[in-house]
């Protein structure tokens, strides 16, 4: 994708979106900058999943501006779109495999999907790297019902990999799993980070995973961004509001 000067890859100005009406955000302005882990905390309910379906226009917002690379979201027509979601991976909640498919399956689908024109022999090659670097080589022609959560969280990051993305939206990646397994799981979303030099938005109530992943955090509160700052910045802030999620 494209960078901007000051390294802005997704560019969030005045977001508005309400449900009929009840204003869920209410004017969000947010970066994420080139290889970054961004954390977005808040209470349950504050906004957090609608803003990251906002910037993949799974939900269309109502007002302010969303920017990806060189792609203003507002009134963006499909083929922009695609091109849009070729740049950014989503890994949801519940890793969302198709159950009648392998696990290569599974992964071939999300590349043919999104990347056209790869021989047999590329894509699987692409495919047994992907799981590789997830660490799970062994599960390529497993069914998601012969894996635990935490292995399905993998192979729903190998399938965000497998295409390469620029950008990674991370919905809850923890949730659901037992503190060693969550563990895991926060140090791949830095290795992922680390190797393919690629950003993430994380949106997580586990503070053991805020602690090992964020770069900067950014709070959201009443629709707004409530404070945006270093880990350390919210480690070290007074505001009780801000400390009674690290307590
Ligand atoms: N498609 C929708 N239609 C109507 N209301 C919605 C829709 N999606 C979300 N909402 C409402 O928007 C509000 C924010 O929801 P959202 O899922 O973004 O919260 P969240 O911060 O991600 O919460 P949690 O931490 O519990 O996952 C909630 O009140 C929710 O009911």
């Amino acid at each position: 994708m494209e960078k901007k000067a000051n390294n802005v890859l997704i560019g969030i100005n005045d977001l508005k979106k309400s449900f009929g009406d009840q204003k869920v955000l209410d004017g969000i302005n947010l970066e994420l900058h080139d290889n970054e882990n961004l954390v977005v905390l808040g209470k349950s309910g504050s906004g957090k999943s609608v803003l990251i379906k906002c910037i993949v226009s799974l939900l269309k917002h109502d007002e302010g501006s969303i920017k990806v690379g060189e792609y203003e979201l507002t009134d963006i027509n499909e083929e922009d779109l695609i091109e849009v979601r070729k740049k950014i991976g989503f890994l949801f909640q519940s890793a969302a495999l198709y159950d009648s498919m392998t696990v290569r399956e599974n992964l071939t689908f999300a590349l043919s999907r999104l990347k056209e024109g790869f021989s047999e022999e590329e894509m699987n090659n692409k495919i047994v790297e992907a799981l590789e670097n997830v660490g799970m080589p062994d599960s390529i022609d497993k069914m998601p019902s012969e894996l635990s959560g935490g292995m399905k969280k993998r192979i729903g990051l190998a399938r965000t990999l497998v295409v390469n993305p620029d950008i990674i939206l991370y919905d809850e990646p923890t949730t659901g799993l037992d503190p060693v397994t969550s563990h895991e799981i926060s140090n791949l979303i830095n290795d992922t980070k680390g190797k393919f030099k690629n950003s993430s938005i994380i949106i997580t109530h586990d503070i053991n995973c805020v602690k090992t992943v964020a770069d900067r955090i950014a709070m959201i509160k009443d629709g707004k961004v409530y404070k945006v700052g270093s880990l350390e910045a919210f480690i070290n802030d007074d505001d009780s509001y801000i400390q009674s999620f690290f307590k």
